[in-house]
């Protein structure tokens, strides 16, 4: 019965104290770019453009080899624009991403219709895939390329209104879609999805999808079916895969992932009571799960980079790498386990 899962209370209090004392005004400022076109559009002109080619961003390499996404203010792309032969007035197709402490204002724009290599060479920097680029950049930057394509993505693909099929326009924010044919309003979706790291007390669940990277090992995960809760969802999800009963949930955090398209991630730890640990895996959506000791996640741990020799037998067994909350699941599992939680 659902009444028998336990909900416990987070043991991680997130610390936003980093945050600049503008905070507040910061977020009332993007949110008025969102219903203001005016005052979006004069963000924009003072503000900076990353950009896309056919949704990969652009990255520079700096002389000390380190990867960055170049930041274009708004008249500098204008003059590129026209270098390359485009009215530069399609700076204004930009969508609105975020502002800085300083309150300038962040847009990201789609270039697909240009030749890409002539917009590389103005721009001193080359499109690369947005998995690559996502594991490649450092700290902010790797959620902002995520979410700027994951925004431009969403435009791309909701052009006309599922109800009338006539197009839709967007706000100069890009933050969403009307159809001026029946009023509809559409707003950029996220698919929630729940990810959970099972533990019987002492060994915690892997498990490994046929199309991951040899070795490879994460978190068991799942979409939300419509009007499910969370609880319910990651119940549902461990019953499914691996066929265990989940008995209680700790929330640990949540993260946008844009891979195959927009996820909303939320982590959970979870617990199987340790009399049903019997594992019987659904083959149709996993190659494998199985138990494993803190010393076999420890050693996973240590692996940096996916292991180099693609022979090695059986193969080394590593996890998902720092970005991916999956990791932050199971960093929080091993400290867990070295410092038990006395429930105060
Ligand atoms: N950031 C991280 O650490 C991790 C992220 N993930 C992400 O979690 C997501 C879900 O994990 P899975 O095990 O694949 O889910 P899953 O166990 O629900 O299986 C996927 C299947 O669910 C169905 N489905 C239901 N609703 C869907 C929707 N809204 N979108 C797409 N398919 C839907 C499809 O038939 C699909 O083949 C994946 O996109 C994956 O990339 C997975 C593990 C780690
Ligand atoms: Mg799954």
């Amino acid at each position: 019965m659902l009444r028998c899962l336990r909900v416990l209370p987070a043991r991680v209090t997130r610390n936003f104290s980093r945050c600049c004392s503008n905070y507040v005004a910061r977020m009332r400022f993007i949110n008025k770019l969102k219903e203001d076109e005016g005052a979006c559009l004069t963000a924009l002109e003072s503000g900076d453009v990353f950009l896309y080619h056919t949704l990969a961003p652009l990255l520079r390499k700096t002389q000390q080899g380190v990867f960055q996404l170049p930041l274009l203010p708004f008249k500098d792309l204008e003059g590129i624009l026209n270098r390359l032969g485009k009215d530069g007035s399609m700076v204004k197709d930009s969508v609105l991403i975020t502002c800085t402490e300083q309150n300038r204002a962040l847009f990201c724009l789609d270039v697909g219709e240009l030749d890409q290599r002539a917009v590389e060479k103005e721009c001193g920097g080359n499109f690369v895939d947005l998995r690559k680029a996502f594991f490649t950049l450092r700290g902010e930057e790797a959620p902002l390329v995520a979410r700027g394509q994951a925004l431009l993505r969403w435009h791309q693909g909701n052009g006309f209104c599922s109800a009338s099929g006539k197009p839709t326009t967007r706000n100069q924010a890009g933050s969403q879609r009307v159809c001026h044919s029946n009023g509809l309003i559409y707003y950029p979706k996220m698919s929630p999805v729940i990810i959970t790291l099972v533990s019987d007390g002492k060994r915690c669940l892997l498990a490994r999808q046929a199309s991951f990277p040899r070795g490879m090992f994460s978190a068991l995960a799942g979409f939300c079916d419509m009007g499910e809760t969370l609880e319910e969802t990651l119940r549902r999800e461990v019953a499914e895969e691996v066929g265990l009963e989940v008995v209680s949930v700790r929330y640990s955090g949540s993260q946008h992932w844009p891979f195959p398209q927009s996820s909303f991630m939320v982590a959970c730890h979870a617990t199987v009571s340790p009399g049903n640990t019997q594992v019987d895996v659904d083959h149709e959506e996993l190659e494998e799960a199985r138990w494993f000791t803190l010393e076999e996640i420890r050693a996973a741990l240590k692996l940096r980079t996916p292991p180099r020799d693609p022979r090695d037998q059986p193969p080394t067994i590593w996890v998902p790498p720092s970005y991916a909350i999956a990791h932050q699941l199971i960093r929080e599992w091993v400290d867990d386990q070295e410092h038990p939680y006395d429930g105060k």
